[in-house]
């Protein structure tokens, strides 16, 4: 079942409880010797128990019966200390439960969380948030029910059982029989329970994402529902989760309310047995009346464990329906993986190549991309443009290797990019994708997630030169200053150009940019032309957009459409063919106001450029690189410049 990219399914398989515990018991690895102690200690505190109970049928006897002050001082003395040992037990043995079942959550949290994190971008875009949220939240804590109390549970339960049963046995052993012909009743009663419990669990559990998605959803788009006062539809909408909920847990209570009556008949149908052959017993003199009430004594502590072990089975058959929904997830295969051998370069120059890509998404009908190729040098910026829907965005996801390609291959500085380790494919290709990803953090932390470990001064640069440091320093807290991803504090154009300085710490050298102006006005894109000219300096820059206004800049653009590469060429040239490019750039023209203001170069921005940058025509930089890398204006040694 675990293909490729997979799916959820529309219905979540259904997994037997014993397969779902195979599945989860390995991550128990290195807590198991603490979940043998908690069995001990269930162990030591049934002794202590069962000694309590002997010394009380001694106490009834002895000092009650007889009415005899001075037998009762040594048991009594007896039964504290035991009572003292076995409440110290139960205490450490509870506690150590408790660690050790939320380090399993945490353990099996961070193990969901790790693999979810590497699922491909389609995953996310098919699945609701909110229910992902609820299988990493509530669903993983009900597997922590069925794989670890579940087991410590039923361990202890079966040897509580075991234990009072013989002691039971031990005491009157045809009484113990009597009672015990009673049993197979709460097995039955268990049997008949538990696959409406785990029908009316899995529809809970569902209906628990669908809420948590509503919710999610809703917050998230709450200007929409406010401005086109859409509360009523939230509202509905909420309502038809929350009633399937409502019904599931109402459902679910009265299953479980209608088992535990039954349970409460069985057991008084057990305590009138015992009192009437008691009595009867006790009438013929075979028994005193202390062995009698130590006999029900021990039934009234055997009965809870043998009730836990058949609620056991309906609690690991509820939760049995969050490990099928965790199971799925799991199930689902990240789109690419580390290469087995691969090969380890040197930071490359940058030269990316595209070679006869074909492409489509797992379960999409159509090819996303069809034979397409093109080439980057080191340093050249080449500008991806065509309309909505040609292929643009799923280039940039094949260059940092969200997905592998069907047939062809992408290639940086010759080497495919599957035999490149993903760690370092991703340092040597920054994305600066589309929407500005905010972690919720310092401004500082942010910038410095683009190299952790950078040091103040490496920040500061990287923020002056993404002409973001006045800015900064104006916020309440400076580089302390938390932002988060709804933050109102920061405009659009100023989440972007902190998302410049994070890439320009990153330093990679080649560089994915996705609209880097898309959702900004005029005056916000041209404030970050400059910046972007700094990042794009030296660097092999690809540029997915559908605005040209950089596209004299461009060393080459490339015209897709439906998945194809339409038209390859310059500015000038391409818009000379009077082909598909001139076409998309007539209709911005169109729709733009004002397209020059764009290309205004880096020096008539408000302030000189951080090290030095000098442009030239169409904006090129030719800064000084000590490392000796290409800058970005060095043409002369590509033709085609
Ligand atoms: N996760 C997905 N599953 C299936 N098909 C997808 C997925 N993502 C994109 N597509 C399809 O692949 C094709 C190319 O999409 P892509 O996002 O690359 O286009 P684009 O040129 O970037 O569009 P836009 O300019 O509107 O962002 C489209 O037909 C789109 O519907």
């Amino acid at each position: 079942m675990a293909v490729e990219g997979a799916e959820f399914a529309d219905e979540t398989p259904t997994i037997p409880a014993r397969a779902a515990f195979r599945r989860f018991w390995p991550l128990t690895k290195g807590l198991r010797k603490w979940l043998l102690a908690v069995w001990l200690c269930t162990v030591l505190a049934a002794l202590a128990e069962t000694e309590a109970v002997l010394l009380f049928g001694e106490l009834t006897d002895d000092a009650l019966q007889k009415g005899s002050p001075a037998a009762f001082w040594s048991p009594a003395g007896q039964w504290l200390g035991v009572a003292v040992i076995g409440a110290l037990v139960a205490y450490a043995g509870n506690s150590l439960a408790a660690w050790t079942t939320e380090r399993f959550v945490m353990r099996l949290r961070e193990h969901v969380f790790d693999h979810v994190q590497q699922l491909p971008p389609h995953f996310f875009q098919r699945h609701r948030q909110g229910d992902l949220l609820s299988r990493l939240t509530s669903d993983v804590e009900a597997i922590e029910t069925m794989v670890v109390s579940g087991l410590a549970g039923a361990a202890s339960a079966a040897f509580s059982a075991l234990f009072y049963a013989a002691a039971a046995f031990w005491l009157r052993w045809d009484l113990a029989a009597a009672t015990f012909v009673l049993a197979p009743l709460f097995w039955l009663a268990a049997r008949r329970f538990s696959g409406s419990i785990k029908d009316v669990s899995r529809a809970g559990r569902v209906a628990d994402g669908a809420i948590t998605s509503v919710v999610e959803e809703s917050l998230g788009n709450i200007v929409l529902t406010q401005a086109y006062d859409r509360r009523d539809a939230e509202r509905r909408r909420l309502r038809e989760e929350a009633n399937a909920w409502f019904r599931a847990s109402v459902r679910s209570t009265r299953l479980n309310e209608a088992y535990e009556q039954l349970v409460q008949v069985i057991e008084t149908v057990c305590v009138l047995a015992v009192i009437g052959i008691g009595a009867w017993e006790i009438s013929t003199g075979r028994m005193t009346l202390g062995r009698l009430l130590a006999f029900a004594a021990f039934l009234g502590y055997l009965y809870p464990p043998v009730r836990g072990l058949a609620q056991l089975g309906l609690t690991v058959t509820a939760a049995t329906a969050g490990a099928e929904r965790l199971i799925e997830v799991l199930d689902a295969r990240p789109s690419v993986t580390d290469p087995r051998h691969g090969v380890e370069p040197g930071r490359p120059d940058g030269t990316v190549e595209v070679r006869d890509v074909s492409f489509h998404y797992p379960g999409a009908d159509r090819p996303a991309l069809t034979g397409l190729s093109f080439a980057v040098r080191p340093g050249e910026l080449v500008i991806i443009t065509g309309p909505s829907g040609a292929g643009k965005s799923t280039v940039a996801k094949l260059l940092l290797r969200f997905y592998d390609p069907d047939r062809g291959a992408v290639l940086l500085d010759g080497v495919p990019l599957r035999d490149l380790p993903l760690a370092r494919l991703r340092e040597y290709v920054a994305l600066l994708p589309q929407e500005t990803l905010v972690l919720h953090d310092t401004v500082r932390a942010n910038i410095a997630c683009g190299r952790p470990g950078a040091s103040e001064r490496a920040i500061e640069e990287a923020a002056r030169a993404a002409d973001a440091h006045d800015f900064i320093s104006r916020l309440p807290d400076g580089y302390d200053t938390r932002v988060d991803p709804h933050s109102a504090r920061l405009s659009g154009g100023q989440l972007q150009r902190l998302a410049i300085a994070r890439a320009l710490l990153r330093d990679a050298p080649v560089l994915v940019l996705d609209e880097p102006t898309a959702g900004l006005d005029a005056m916000a894109a041209r404030r970050v032309v400059g910046p972007l000219r700094r990042l794009m300096a030296g660097r092999t820059t690809i540029m997915i957009t559908h605005d040209l206004n950089l596209a004299p800049d461009a060393d080459r653009i490339v015209v897709v459409d439906r998945g194809r590469v339409v038209e390859t060429g310059r500015h000038g040239e391409l818009l000379a063919r009077a082909g598909a490019y001139a076409r998309l750039h007539r209709s911005q023209n169109n729709a733009v106001l004002d397209t020059g203001e764009l290309r205004m170069p880096l020096w008539e921005e408000d302030r000189p450029p951080a090290h030095g940058a000098a442009y030239g025509n169409g904006g090129h930089v030719a800064p000084a690189q000590p490392d000796g890398r290409l800058p970005f204006g060095g043409g002369e040694a590509w033709p085609g410049r």
